[in-house]
């Protein structure tokens, strides 16, 4: 779907087709297509990650996240229900079914009935439609809670992504701060998870994700339904982000401060990874600092390649360097 550039799409794709990852271009909530899937491939695992991911843009095209969030999880329960053998299913959630939870850090065991977005309510519909997969069915079902994941090859419309592009274009950014009052923290702030670490979380989900019935159908006990946070469990400012991005890009950001408005934003999130770290083996090893600097280092080669060499030789540079590979910037916000 192209609710982004999909030229980083293809670019993904293509890395992933040289390490003999083949992908298929389809509509999730194509039944019949994952029916064929299910067919030609005996899958044990699925690791599912489609989704419409943006918190704001639910304001604008909300039937998008209900298509993609619901109907299409839906459609993947009900393909592996009745493949045989039955795959364990890994599945992204997200830090967002928080919502205006205040106690932190956040935990599995927290409420998650305070929805503050249409895109975080899909998720947390997902977290129990997956109950209902595995309460009928025996479907072996995680749901991994992923919390603000950043890294290269990320998403364009994520703050960290398009801050980086407006900063080196020498255009404002909006840093929202919170409107106070209520929360005792203030200041907006994420738990950014570096990709890396997200990868080896969903790798030890997928590792330990028992499975209830083997093929031919056979039980095998009460099927596994598990849901753990995946975060950094070290929350930074949203400023402080901005600080980092100004001296790793050599470019002062034009900041331009506003009231988090009601969008759908909530003011700051904060795992409690204990549950991961003690049953998948979850050590998140990269703080904000080090992964960003890699994401700045893959952004400037694959948008500014020009600049990115100034930069490795000078290490310097007035950050308006030349147009990007395909003179476009992405356009999701
Ligand atoms: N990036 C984060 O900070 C973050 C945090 C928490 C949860 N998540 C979740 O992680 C998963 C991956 O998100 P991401 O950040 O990599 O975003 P992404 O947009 O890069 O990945 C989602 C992919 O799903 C595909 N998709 C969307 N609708 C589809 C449909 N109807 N049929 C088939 N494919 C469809 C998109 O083309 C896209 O490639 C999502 O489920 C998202 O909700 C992401
Ligand atoms: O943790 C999660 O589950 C969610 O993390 C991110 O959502 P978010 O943390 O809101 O990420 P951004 O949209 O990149 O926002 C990061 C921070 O920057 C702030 N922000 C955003 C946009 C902007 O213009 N200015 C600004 O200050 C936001 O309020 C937020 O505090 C992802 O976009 C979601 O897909 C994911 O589900």
């Amino acid at each position: 779907n192209d609710y982004y550039d999909p030229a980083l799409k293809r670019g993904r794709a293509a890395l992933l087709a040289r390490s003999g990852v083949y992908v298929v271009d389809g509509d999730i909530a194509d039944a019949e297509l994952l029916a064929k899937l299910f067919d030609v491939a005996p899958f044990t695992h699925v690791l599912h990650l489609a989704a419409q991911a943006g918190v704001r843009h639910a304001l604008v095209d909300p039937m998008s996240y209900v298509r993609a969030n619901v109907a299409g999880l839906v459609a993947l329960l009900e393909a592996a229900r009745a493949a045989d053998p039955q795959p364990a299913i890994v599945w992204a959630s997200s830090s967002s079914v928080y919502g205006l939870n205040s106690h932190v850090p956040f935990s599995e065991h927290d409420r998650t009935d305070r929805p503050a977005s249409l895109y975080a309510a899909t998720k947390k519909a997902g977290e129990e439609i997956a109950h209902v997969y595995n309460h009928i069915y025996g479907l072996s079902l995680t749901a991994l809670r992923f919390f603000t994941v950043y890294g290269p090859w990320g998403r364009p419309d994520m703050a960290y992504f398009f801050f980086t592009r407006d900063i080196l274009a020498g255009r404002p950014i909006t840093v929202y701060e919170s409107s106070g009052g209520g929360t005792h923290q203030t200041t907006i702030s994420r738990d950014f998870t570096y990709i890396d670490d997200i990868v080896k979380g969903c790798i030890g989900a997928l590792d330990t994700a028992g499975r209830s019935t083997g093929s031919g159908g056979k039980k095998r006990g009460p099927a596994p339904f598990r849901t753990y946070n995946l975060g950094n469990t070290s929350p930074v400012p949203v400023t402080q982000l901005v600080d980092l991005l100004e001296k790793m890009l050599k470019v002062k950001a034009v900041r331009r401060v506003v009231k988090m408005p009601r969008n759908g934003d909530v003011p700051y999130t904060h795992a409690n990874i204990s549950l991961a770290q003690r049953e998948l083996g979850y050590r998140p090893s990269t703080d904000l600092q080090t992964g960003l600097k890699k994401f700045v280092r893959w952004y400037l080669e694959y948008y500014n390649p020009e600049l990115a060499v100034k930069q490795k030789q000078h290490g310097s540079s007035n950050g308006k360097g030349s147009r990007g590979r395909n003179g476009s910037t992405s356009s999701a916000r």
